[in-house]
This record gives C-alpha cells, structure tokens and sequence, in this order.
C-alpha cells in the first residue's frame, strides 16, 4: 500500500532540511526520526536495502532511508558510499587532492531512497543522479561535501534557496519518489 505520510530515519539533520523542503513543494507529509543506523559494506543499492530493513525491524512500521554516495569516475565509482569516512578524515578542504593524480575530476552525486512498510516487507528504491566535478572547497562547508562538488560551474555550497534541491542527486530522487506516489493513490 502507498502511504500518504512518510516516516524518514536519519542521523543527518541537513538531510532532513532538505527532504523536508523538497517535499513539502510536493504536498507529502513528512515525520521524522533520528537514528543512526548501522550500514553495510556492498553496493549502493544493498547498502540502502539494508538501512532500510533495519530500520523497518527498529520502527516496527512503514520507513524511509536514505544514502547517499558521491563517486569519482576516476576511481571506478569509489568513494561512493564510503564517503562519508573519507571526508570525516579528509575534510572538506582536502577532498579534491584524491584526485591529484587524475586527469579526469568528473564524478556523480547518488542519493538513494528506501521505503519499507514494516518487517518482513520488500524494500522499494528511488535514486537520483547529478554530475558534476570535484574542485577545491567553494563556499560554506557546514553540510558534507557541498563545498567541493561543482555543478555547472557553481558549488553545490555557492547554490542559494532552493537552486541546489531543483537539480541534486536529493531532488531527482524525491521526484521520483513523489511521482510514485502520486501514480499508486
Ligand atoms: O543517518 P544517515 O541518513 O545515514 O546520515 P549520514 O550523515 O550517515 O549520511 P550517509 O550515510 O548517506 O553518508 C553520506 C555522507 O555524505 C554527506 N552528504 C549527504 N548528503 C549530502 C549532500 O547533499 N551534499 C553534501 N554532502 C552530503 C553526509 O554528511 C555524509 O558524510
Ligand atoms: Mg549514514
């Protein structure tokens, strides 16, 4: 059954702003829940699965996960979801020196929801993708790695209001997400 109210899990409370933005453009009704959630090792796709029926097991009713990956084409797709470690030990500023080495700076921006209506029940994936580069820090470095992920000549971190949601990984995958909804009431 399609829900009419989302229940999203998360640890990221900049992630939360976000989702809570994009969807209330989109009339869905959101809760929400922080809670750190172990993660897998695997594909982005397992990884998310996994999240999602853990948190599911830990709710006992209907979830919303989300992961995201940001992977360098030089690096056949790695970080990817293990970015997270990366920048917790790199920093933002010194992200961009992973790819010193490397010609090729292009890399995409995953974001991949989960939703699961209780234990035991399939888990359902939404993902959305953007391109872009990876350059030195430009602008606030108050969420992960907005600073260095450039978009059409601009930094996710340099985006104002609502510019960043209109085109990001996040944005395509609540798209998505809502167009599901939407098609199933
Ligand atoms: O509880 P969850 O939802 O898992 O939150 P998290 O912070 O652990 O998030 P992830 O596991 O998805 O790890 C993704 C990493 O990328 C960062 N991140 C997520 N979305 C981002 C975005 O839109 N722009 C820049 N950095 C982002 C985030 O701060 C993490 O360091
Ligand atoms: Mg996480």
């Amino acid at each position: 059954m399609v829900p009419t109210e989302l229940h999203f899990i998360t640890g990221n409370a900049k992630k939360l702003a976000e989702v809570q933005a994009i969807l209330s453009t989109a009339g869905v009704k959101l809760t929400s829940q922080s809670i750190d959630l172990p993660e897998l090792q695997g594909t982005i796709e397992e990884i998310t699965t996994d999240k999602c029926k853990r948190a599911a097991d830990v709710v006992k009713g209907p979830v919303l996960v989300e992961d995201t990956c940001l992977c360098f084409n030089a690096f056949n797709e790695l970080p990817g979801p293990y970015i997270k470690w990366f920048l917790k030990s790199l920093g933002v500023q010194q992200l961009h020196r992973l790819l010193a080495g490397f010609d090729d700076k292009s890399a995409q921006a995953v974001c991949t929801f989960g939703y699961c209506e209780g234990p035991g029940h399939d888990v359902i994936i939404f993902q959305g993708r953007t391109d872009g580069k990876i350059v030195e820090a430009r602008g606030p470095t108050d969420f992960g790695w907005d600073a260095c992920f450039e978009y059409e000549g601009q930094t996710y971190a340099e985006m104002r209001g609502p510019e960043k949601n209109k085109i990001s990984h996040r944005g395509r995958a609540l798209a998505k997400l809502t167009e599901w909804m939407k098609a199933h009431t």
